[in-house]
């Protein structure tokens, strides 16, 4: 395997201390779980909708199978992916930056410990914004469920996202790690968005997500979608729906690619619980408040485990 270089280095890619996360922060990789994991949900199954409903809220993390998008573009898009990586080092410098404000950006992320220092993730990240799919959306599956899982008009998570949803794809990119035991691939986080749809290397592991307090890895099912909710899912459903932790670590022998479509709000639109969800019995969990104030505060929460929905908690 030839060694990696990230943009932002000037030497190849070694694991030295300032990628070593502090004892209590290390992925142990002895405890995770994979006798159980995330649900697969056929499209084609008449009982698709209950099941997705059912796995946003046990799981918040499913993978779907015969979605309609033909293997092809799938392998192409994550090819593209794979070449980016493959670019020498000065070449992907061009984009890289750490103002999250620009369209085309390459960056690596850093988890504050507690003395202040930050530890690297053992990983790159590439981001764009996608275009909007109105021109094809008729041929995607109709009535994804997710509305109707919880008894509401079809359209009304879309309706109360907006117009001009925010759409940005991310390619990351974790290459082998000497001792994946040190280092994290990408931090415990949550999505902020409203939705992830992810593709990932055929065949290499490394996403995991928390289920019932424990990790659960997300095997790679050929020709699957990866597809979780975001926080702002989380927040109009009142906590119905689940915006679940999850972590990349990385692997000894193989590098790995994962390409996330993340889809969220209009930058103007108001999010809070949803009213059909809130009765006596069901009081708001959180206040109202506008996206674009939502992003401000995660990008201040940089390198922490932010807590940025929990900012907007209602007191019960
Ligand atoms: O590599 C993965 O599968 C996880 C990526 C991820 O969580 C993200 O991009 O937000
Ligand atoms: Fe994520």
């Amino acid at each position: 395997m030839r060694s990696f270089q990230l943009a932002n280095e000037s030497s190849p890619l070694s694991l030295t201390p300032d990628f070593i996360l502090p004892e209590d922060k290390r992925p142990q990789l002895s405890e995770v779980s994979t006798l159980t994991s995330i649900p697969i949900i056929d499209l084609n199954d008449s009982m698709a909708i209950q099941n997705i409903s059912q796995a946003c809220e046990e799981y918040g993390f499913f993978q779907i199978v015969n979605h309609g998008v033909p293997e092809e573009v799938c392998n192409k898009m994550m090819a593209a992916a794979s070449d980016f990586f493959e670019l020498a080092p000065e070449r992907r410098a061009q984009f890289f930056t750490r103002d999250h404000k620009k369209e085309v950006k390459l960056y690596s992320f850093y988890l504050k410990v507690e003395d202040g220092r930050k530890i690297n993730m053992w990983s790159e990240s590439f981001s764009h914004h996608w275009h909007s799919v109105d021109h094809f959306i008729h041929l995607l599956p109709e009535n994804f469920g997710l509305s109707t899982g919880l008894d509401l008009e079809e359209d009304c998570f879309q309706k109360m996202l907006g117009d001009k949803p925010t759409l940005k794809a991310q390619a990351n990119f974790y290459p082998p790690c000497p001792d994946p035991e040190l280092t994290l691939g990408l931090a415990v986080h949550t999505d902020l968005n409203a939705l992830t749809v992810r593709l990932q290397s055929e065949g290499v592991t490394g996403l995991q997500v928390i289920k019932d307090g424990k990790w659960v890895s997300v095997p790679t099912v050929p020709n699957a979608f990866i597809i979780n909710l975001g926080d702002q899912i989380q927040v109009l459903s009142n906590g119905r729906y689940r915006s679940v932790h999850h972590r990349a670590v990385t692997n000894k022998l193989h590098s790995r690619v994962s390409m996330a479509m993340f889809y969220g709000p209009n930058i103007d639109a108001v999010i809070g619980p949803i009213q059909d969800l809130i009765d006596e019995e069901h009081p708001p969990k959180y206040k109202n408040y506008r996206y674009g104030d939502f992003l401000q505060e995660f990008f201040k929460q940089e390198g922490t485990r932010r807590m940025v929905k929990e900012l907007f908690e209602l007191p019960n």
